[in-house]
């Protein structure tokens, strides 16, 4: 096809049924790939061990308050939003109910830690679709996340 040939389904709307032109991107290469994620990850680890509404839990800051443990979190954080966002399959720590069954999250911690993911996509200028959408996602967490009694 010649470069100034539009691909057939961009007349057609292909066998989108919604008859969109354009094959949708997943929200894992909206977001810059695993460049974009870890970049925001990055920022956002540090920020969250600085926070002190997340740190005011104990069991939360026994392992948000020792620097060491930043790069492993990343590393884990990052992975697990890689797939999350539908990149590929790299994740391979622990499902979200057993990574938090001993921290007793209420839903106030939980709000501190979704307060604080916003500020980052904010912080990184990251577009409202892309902002909105992740949240979402993190918002659908809710529930396995808040364990406290
Ligand atoms: C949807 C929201 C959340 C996501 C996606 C998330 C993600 C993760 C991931 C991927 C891990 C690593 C699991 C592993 O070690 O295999 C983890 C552990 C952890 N998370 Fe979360 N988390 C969320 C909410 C929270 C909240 C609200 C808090 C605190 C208020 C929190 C505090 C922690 C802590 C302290 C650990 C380390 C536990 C340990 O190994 O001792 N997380 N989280």
């Amino acid at each position: 096809m010649n470069p100034i040939t539009p691909p057939i389904h961009h007349i057609t709307g292909g066998d989108d049924p919604r008859g969109n032109s354009m094959p949708e991107q997943s929200l894992y290469e909206r977001l810059g790939g695993v460049y974009g994620i870890a970049g925001a990850v990055d920022v956002l680890v540090d920020r969250l061990f600085a926070n002190a509404a997340v740190n005011a839990n104990e069991a939360v800051h026994a392992h948000h308050g020792v620097p060491a443990n930043a790069p492993g979190y990343k590393f884990l954080v990052t992975a697990w939003s890689i797939e999350a966002a539908g990149g590929p399959k790299c994740y391979f720590g622990q499902d979200m109910i057993k990574a938090h069954d001993e921290l007793a999250i209420d839903e106030h911690g939980f709000d501190a830690v979704k307060t604080e993911i916003a500020a980052t996509l904010s912080f990184l200028d990251v577009p409202a679709a892309e902002h909105d959408e992740f949240m979402a996602i993190i918002e659908s967490y809710r529930p396995q996340v808040v364990q406290a009694a």
